[in-house]
């Protein structure tokens, strides 16, 4: 498949192709634009976990990749996990169990700022930090949950912490690995539609695997089945 022009925004999955133990996995060849999300489905096995983890950095050695993975225009392949500003929302939402909800946050906000300064400056400095934390949980209806320990949080109240943690690091593309899947009915359809709107309004392409047709539906973009 020859490869398409690249783009300067959005996260470009260029003609990409993974194998593994001499067993094609996948071909993929689309452009995720910014505010879209593409939902890939298909069987077990086909390959869904290995492609996020491909874009995130994860993928064994064992692996043979061909094509290019490109965010905001920059080839991802290479750089270390860090480096990529691709954020992940697991199934679990794997908040810090040693850490406060609060503190949970303070781990995706960059700490640069307070190595420099004096100490006033650098105490305005965790003070705001704080006020962003709590803000952010505030916004999706966790007001005063900063201390609370994670454990004492329901499900949809942890996927949304994990939620907000994810969102206050800046990415600049959201991979959704069946993030909705252990929740309630009643819980799926909400958090569902307050990921897709605030990755929309944080203007980020949204790669979305699931089993589920309901979530595929929900997120109103182009459909890739594995499977066929
Ligand atoms: N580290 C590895 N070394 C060799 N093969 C692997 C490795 N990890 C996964 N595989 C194989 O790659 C294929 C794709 O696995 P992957 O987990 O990506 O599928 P999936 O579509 O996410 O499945 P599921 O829906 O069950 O999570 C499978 O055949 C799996 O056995």
């Amino acid at each position: 498949m020859p490869p398409h022009a690249n783009t300067s925004s959005g996260l470009d999955l260029n003609a990409v192709h993974l194998q593994v133990e001499g067993k094609s996995l996948l071909t993929i060849d689309h452009v995720i634009a910014e505010q879209e999300t593409l939902t890939v489905m298909g069987p077990s096995g086909s390959g869904k976990s290995s492609l996020l983890n491909l874009i995130a950095g994860f993928l064994p050695t064992s692996f043979t990749v061909t094509g290019d993975v490109r965010l905001a225009g920059r080839s991802l392949l290479g750089l270390p996990p860090q480096a990529r500003h691709v954020g992940i929302l697991f199934q679990s939402p794997l908040l810090f169990p040693h850490l406060s909800v609060g503190e949970n946050l303070l781990v995706g906000l960059r700490s640069e700022a307070l190595a420099t300064g004096s100490w006033k400056l650098r105490r305005e400095r965790l003070a705001a930090r704080r006020t962003t934390a709590e803000q952010a949980l505030a916004s999706v209806g966790l007001d005063g949950f900063f201390g609370r320990d994670p454990a004492t949080l329901s499900g949809g109240q942890q996927t949304r912490a994990a939620l907000m943690r994810l969102l206050l690091s800046q990415p600049k593309a959201l991979l959704l690995d069946e993030p909705f899947s252990s929740l309630d009915t009643a819980l799926r359809g909400e958090i569902r539609s307050l990921t897709f709107e605030r990755a929309k309004a944080a203007s980020l392409p949204v790669l979305l695997v699931t089993h589920d047709l309901e979530d595929a539906e929900a997120a109103q973009g182009p459909v890739i089945d594995l499977g066929r």
